[in-house]
């Protein structure tokens, strides 16, 4: 009997969090394999707060790929995803499943179609990384339905063709993105620096200043930078080289002050980058800029850095404290600077503080 009258579906289901960039990944030198002409080092989220999750399917009833993101389906169309499926199919294995009666081989991937569907449990497109999360959650849920023997490593070169930043999430902890050589792109891909316990009393607090979807999306953003700012061939070939090593050794000697210094400077420079764009990019707005504030001053104040913060393609702030106390007087400073709307719902805060 030909697999195409079968009636079986097997699935899997995968969540993967976030991550969040301290030294960014800005600008590509190859558009379709996703090359940057950087490094770029991140903190991967614990996946409980910003996360994907996924659930790939594939059954011989199914006629063709389709998608589903937050319960809407979505195009498979794009370059991006059917570069991703086409790299996952290529590497995938048998799969026996005997109690089910299911018996795939490796060439019957090429004709079986997938039903995806995925949620973000926070807001998409806003500059929180939601296409990181995604992207590494797809790639891995279907290495794992197909049976891939690849490492995560391998795996996060396929990752980064669906979004840059998704390579990064295919690893916990403390994880670099190595730009690279080749011209296939086969050395560009994720490496962990240190797992999620090595410095764990790192807090992370975002503010959502807004969660509306940004205008100029980070593909596009970089593209224009890339085309136009004089100023990022410097920060690609001069400062981030130096500052990747100097991160490296901050993470590993758990020294916040250097650490703090360094997120805070390249997310700065990165937001410099955008503004020397033509035309110029502005991702933070007046409330960023006065949450910058709030922390210089309190870290001046106390004489060396008690919080890092870092601004992706959007005006939300992520704010790293050194532990959990310092986490609660910065919750209390913000509360105090930003007094939330009298309805708010404080529940989770105050058990915080
Ligand atoms: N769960 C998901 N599964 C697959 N694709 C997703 C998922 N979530 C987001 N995406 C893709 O990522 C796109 C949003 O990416 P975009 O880079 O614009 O925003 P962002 O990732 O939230 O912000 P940034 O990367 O700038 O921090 C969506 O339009 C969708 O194509
Ligand atoms: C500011 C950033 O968050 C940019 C992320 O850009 P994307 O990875 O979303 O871009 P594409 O590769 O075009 O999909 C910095 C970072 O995460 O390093």
């Amino acid at each position: 009997m030909g697999i195409e009258s079968e009636k079986w579906i097997l699935m899997v289901t995968a969540r993967t969090p976030t991550n969040i960039a301290v030294i960014k990944y800005w600008g590509k030198r190859d558009e379709t394999l996703i090359l940057p002409i950087n490094d770029s080092i991140s903190l991967t989220l614990d996946p409980t707060h910003l996360s994907t999750t996924t659930t790939v399917s594939v059954s011989p009833t199914f006629h063709q790929d389709r998608m589903w993101l937050n319960g809407k389906e979505i195009s498979l169309q794009g370059g991006r995803f059917q570069s991703c499926l086409r790299e996952i199919r290529a590497r995938a294995q048998d799969v026996q499943d005997k109690k089910k009666g299911i018996d795939i081989k490796k060439e019957d991937w090429q004709k079986l179609h997938l039903h995806i569907a995925s949620y973000n449990n926070f807001p998409t497109a806003a500059g929180l990384a939601s296409s990181a999360a995604g992207l590494a959650c797809l790639v891995f849920s279907l290495a794992k339905l197909m049976n891939l023997k690849e490492d995560n490593s391998q795996l996060s070169a396929i990752a980064r063709q669906g979004s840059g930043s998704a390579c990064r999430s295919l690893y916990g902890g403390f994880v670099k993105w190595v730009m690279g050589k080749e011209d296939n792109g086969s050395d560009s891909l994720a490496v962990q620096l240190a797992d999620e316990k090595h410095w764990d009393e790192l807090v992370i607090i975002i503010a959502v200043v807004s969660a509306r979807q940004k205008e100029t999306s980070s593909t596009s953003g970089m593209r224009d930078t890339v085309e136009t700012s004089a100023l990022i061939q410097h920060r690609a070939k001069e400062v981030v080289p130096k500052r990747i090593v100097q991160m490296e050794d901050a993470i590993q000697n758990r020294d916040f002050p250097s650490f703090a210094r360094l997120a805070c400077t390249d997310s700065n420079q990165f937001h410099a980058v955008c503004l020397d764009t033509y035309p110029p990019i502005f991702y933070m707005n007046d409330t960023s800029h006065r949450i910058i504030s709030c922390v210089e001053k309190w870290n001046r104040a106390e004489g060396a850095p008690q919080v890092a913060y870092t601004f992706d393609a959007g005006p939300n702030a992520v704010m790293i404290a050194r532990n959990r106390k310092t986490a609660a007087l910065l919750l209390q400073r913000l509360l105090y600077n930003f007094p939330p709307e009298s309805d708010t719902d404080l529940g989770r805060v105050n058990n915080f503080i």
